[in-house]
């Protein structure tokens, strides 16, 4: 089932000068992609538009079928859109486990254990950090920190802006597996976005090539893995 759809998306900060123009694109249940392209290609506003943090100039995003209302972070929340931003948007003062309690802080005392207890599998690493403030841990514990919190959300589409930001490859591949195994446990649709393009297609399943706010280019991940010329030429705006 396609659980996420663009359909003649237009996203950007001017309706005079959209940058993501006419967009036709569908997450599948359970699909990891990777959303690639050089800087400025419009990546990051795709992602801040999917998720109502900006408004949309045009087109609409649906979830399982449902459009969502433009420009309504909460509601695209409630549909199960969750953003991880590139600046990960922790609240470095508080604690870790604080970090993680505020995203469940409507749930049950029962509930909200059994949920922390969950993500925590997920990422280990953080269970003796949890008494640390956000802003004293590490890059990688501070991603691990922005994506568990992320899945205390109950995604139904996450939405992960440059994920390896900042952080040593090493870093990167011990955080790309929860993905891959959040989206086959839990039916995830996960869009990720990322510079690092062969880290990007291990991980996924299909890419999207994303240039100056067109899909250029999209394949399964496998095959552009075997071709990644494909890539640099899509980006170079040459022929496939
Ligand atoms: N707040 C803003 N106001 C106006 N224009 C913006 C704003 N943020 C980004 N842009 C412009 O929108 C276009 C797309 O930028 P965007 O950040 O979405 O690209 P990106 O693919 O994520 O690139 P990068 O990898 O550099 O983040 C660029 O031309 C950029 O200059």
């Amino acid at each position: 089932m396609t659980l996420l759809a663009c359909t003649d998306f237009d996203a950007g900060y001017a309706r005079s000068a959209p940058c993501v123009r006419g967009l036709n694109i569908g997450v599948e249940e359970g699909e990891v992609v990777a959303l690639l392209g050089p800087n400025g290609a419009g990546k990051t506003t795709l992602l801040m538009s999917m998720s109502g943090l900006l408004p949309s100039l045009g087109g609409s995003v649906s979830v399982a079928g449902k459009t969502l209302t433009s420009g309504k972070p909460r509601a695209a929340v409630r549909a199960g859109v969750v953003l991880v931003p590139d600046d990960r948007a922790l609240f470095r003062r508080l604690t870790t486990e604080k970090n993680l309690r505020l995203a469940i802080r409507e749930r049950g005392r029962s509930s909200a254990r059994k949920s922390l207890e969950h993500v925590l599998q997920y990422f280990p690493a953080l269970t003796p950090r949890l008494g640390v403030a956000a802003g004293q841990l590490s890059g990688g514990e501070q991603q691990m920190l922005a994506i568990a919190r992320a899945l205390l959300q109950q995604p139904r589409v996450l939405l992960i802006d440059e994920l390896s930001m900042g952080l040593a490859p090493v870093v990167v591949q011990s955080i790309l597996p929860v993905l891959r195994d959040v989206a086959a446990s839990n039916g995830t649709a996960v869009v990720l976005v990322e510079q690092h393009v062969r880290l990007a297609l291990e991980v996924s399943d299909r890419a999207i090539v994303l240039v100056h706010g067109q899909v250029r280019l999209t394949d399964d991940s496998s095959a552009l893995a075997r071709d990644v010329g494909r890539i640099e030429r899509a980006y170079l705006g040459g022929a496939e």
